[in-house]
């Protein structure tokens, strides 16, 4: 829709409307004069768009020619409408192309294939003109024919309440289009309709507001629609008199108008009123006027019933032959264009004529025919009720199957909602457990890790607490804990030898504490590498050391002393800077228990005894050997005093001792005796 139809200027649109339907009026009688009028238009009028002015041309082209049966006509303004819709999607022609043709089978009496055409038209003008607010170029009554169809058919099938809705959608676009014309007309066939719907209060209620409008409007043919619509409400009131001088008043009102046409419409309706109300004579005239002029206009839905009415009235007045033939005519009419319900109404009333005539032998046959046709007309009901039956079950059915099929799909997808939902929580579980397993992993390692450091540093100061720091001996503490062990009730059982360097103070003042340690340390290794393997040595203090060896006695353990004062004497010592030192040891020691009364003593007072020893080796000269051999004590006490005295002991003779200096020169004798 252009824009500027959307202005306030919508004037020249209107006129154009107007113009337009003044020409459809026109050629409801004059057809062939219109079509030429409109066929003569240049172009467009100020303010009207071209593609508008000549879209409602061959509209009303349309109308004009399908309201008067004139074919060829329609077929080509529904041409020259598909010419205008270039893109093929242009609702509104599409529209008035359906209307056009509607129009024109509704006149030829196809009264569904109008219906259908109807519909579609109103299909396409919903979408192209809008259902609250309608474009200005959107053409109204076009609109509102549509819906007059749709409503009549629906009217003519018994299916009411369809009317009634499709009279309030007309009701609602005249209403809007401000159109009091088409606003009576819609309101005064309401009212019929609530009628037949057995509301007589809406009827008469809607009749009245019909009414007023069409006397407010200026419009003569609105006060004709609405009085001819009045009178068929007081006839299925049951008032026929009223009904009769209702349809009377629509004529006097209609001649002004001086339309034919017009008049030929409720002609119609009143030669029906007046032979029911016995007025056969005026009846037949209101046939002969109105029939030539529904034949001209090829009316074929009407012309059938105007022969009828005629036929009848004729058989009224005696003019037996010409109303049979009349009759005859209508009923070949009807069956021509498939009214049969129409057909059927009349051949009932037909017989009934007849048989009031006496004529009994055709009063059957059309007796005969009306329930052949009545037959026809049921089984045709039966049909399509069959027919709609089955399309029902037949959409039912797939309704159901496709309401099967979602199911499953629903189900199917939630299957695969669930295995998702599972595999991620198994997913999920996995890398839970992974983690939880990679923590207790690094935890375990971690407290490995840690155990193992644990063990390093317990070992470590294990040997730290038993290790003498500077030689790797077993240390005092050490030495103490492995002798206290091997204490026995019956004392300390082994040898033990104590070591001592001579004058290492002077190694210490002559050649510094360094040289002292080098000293201390190569000392260390010669005498671990003189005792057996289960023997233990142990630093005992600065620059002493003590030896335990178990089991080892007499010749044995003086081979031993001797042994380690060589390895300590024998070889000097290389200090760091490469000069050589010698050194030398002196070394007590003993066997215990001690003979010759074997007392037993416990380990420390052995040591005790060893270093009297060792002390007697010192005084003696050094660098010697000084072995206990005997001792005259006999308990404990008595060894007491003589460790109190130990060199009034050796001397008296208490105790006896063997002395062994280290012999420098190749060994030749053992010992030197006491
Ligand atoms: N370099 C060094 N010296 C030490 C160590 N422990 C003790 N000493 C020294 O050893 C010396 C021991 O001297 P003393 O007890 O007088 O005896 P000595 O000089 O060996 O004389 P005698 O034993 O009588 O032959 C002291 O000077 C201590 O300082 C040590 O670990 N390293």
């Amino acid at each position: 829709v252009p824009e500027a139809l959307m202005a306030d200027d919508i004037s020249p649109l209107r006129s154009m409307g107007e113009q337009m339907e003044a020409w459809v009026q026109r050629g409801e009688d004059v057809p062939e004069q219109v079509l030429a009028e409109i066929a003569s238009q240049g172009p467009a009028p100020a303010g009207v768009p071209e593609a508008v002015w000549q879209r409602a041309l061959q509209r009303t082209r349309g109308l004009v020619a399908a309201r008067s049966g004139l074919e060829a006509e329609v077929r080509a303004a529904v041409a020259a409408l598909q010419l205008l819709n270039s893109d093929g999607r242009n609702a509104q022609i599409q529209a008035d192309q359906a209307l056009v043709q509607a129009l024109l089978q509704d006149l030829l009496g196809h009264a569904e294939m109008g219906a259908q055409q109807a519909r579609s038209a109103d299909v396409y003008y919903t979408q192209a003109c809008g259902v609250r607010l309608p474009p200005a170029d959107c053409e109204h009554r076009a609109w509102w024919r549509a819906l007059r169809l749709m409503w009549l058919r629906a009217e003519a099938q018994g299916a009411l309440v369809e009317a009634q809705g499709l009279t309030q959608r007309a009701q609602a676009l005249a209403a809007r289009a401000d159109d009091a014309l088409l606003q009576a007309w819609t309101l005064s066939g309401q009212a019929v309709i609530s009628q037949a719907l057995g509301d007589a209060d809406a009827a008469r209620r809607i009749m009245v507001q019909a009414d007023r409008i069409a006397r407010r409007s200026d419009s003569a043919l609105a006060l004709v629609r609405v009085r001819y619509n009045e009178a068929r409400l007081a006839l299925m009131q049951g008032d026929d008199r009223g009904g009769l001088r209702t349809m009377q008043e629509a004529l006097a009102l209609a001649k002004p108008l001086n339309s034919p046409r017009l008049d030929s419409q409720v002609l119609a309706s009143l030669s029906d009123l007046l032979r029911r109300a016995g007025r056969a004579r005026e009846a037949l005239a209101a046939v002969e006027r109105a029939y030539p002029v529904m034949k001209r206009h090829n009316e074929l839905r009407g012309q059938p019933t105007l022969l009828h009415n005629g036929g009848l009235a004729r058989l009224q007045l005696g003019q037996v032959a010409q109303g049979r033939s009349d009759l005859e005519d209508a009923l070949a009419m009807w069956s021509d264009t498939g009214a049969k319900a129409a057909m059927e109404s009349a051949l009932r009333e037909d017989s009934d004529a007849l048989a009031a005539l006496g004529d009994t032998h055709a009063a059957l046959e059309l007796y005969h025919r009306e329930q052949a046709l009545r037959a026809d007309i049921n089984k045709g009901n039966r049909e399509a009720a069959l027919a709609q039956q089955r399309e029902r079950y037949r959409s039912e059915a797939e309704k159901r199957e496709l309401d099967l099929l979602g199911r499953e799909n629903a189900l199917r997808a939630s299957r695969l909602q669930t295995q998702a939902l599972l595999e991620r929580v198994w997913l999920l579980a996995a890398a839970l457990l992974l983690l939880v397993a990679g923590v207790a992993v690094l935890l375990l390692k971690r407290a490995r890790d840690a155990n193992q450091q644990l063990r390093r540093s317990e070992a470590l100061l294990k040997v730290q607490s038993e290790r003498d720091p500077l030689t790797g001996l077993a240390n005092r503490r050490h030495f103490r804990e492995v002798l206290a062990t091997l204490e026995s009730d019956g004392g300390f059982r082994g040898a033990l030898l104590l070591l001592d360097i001579d004058h290492f103070k002077r190694v210490n003042d002559d050649f510094g504490h360094q040289a002292g340690d080098t000293v201390l340390i190569e000392i260390a290794h010669r005498l671990g590498s003189s005792v057996r393997l289960n023997d233990l040595v142990c630093r005992w203090g600065g620059e002493e050391f003590l030896v335990y060896a178990p089991g080892l006695r007499d010749e044995g353990l003086t081979a031993l002393a001797r042994r380690m004062l060589h390895a300590v004497g024998d070889q000097p010592v290389r200090l760091e800077d490469g000069r050589d030192l010698t050194v030398t040891t002196s070394l007590g020691y003993a066997c215990f228990p001690l003979p010759q009364h074997e007392v037993n003593l416990d380990w420390d007072r052995a040591v005790n005894l060893v270093d009297m020893a060792l002390y007697t080796a010192k005084s003696m000269g050094r660098d010697r050997a000084v072995g206990l051999q005997a001792t005259l004590a006999e308990d404990g006490d008595a060894l007491v005093a003589m460790e109190r005295d130990f060199e009034m002991a050796r001397l008296s003779g208490e105790v006896q001792l063997r002395v062994d200096p280290r012999i420098t020169a190749p060994v030749a004798a053992a010992g030197s005796g006491t």
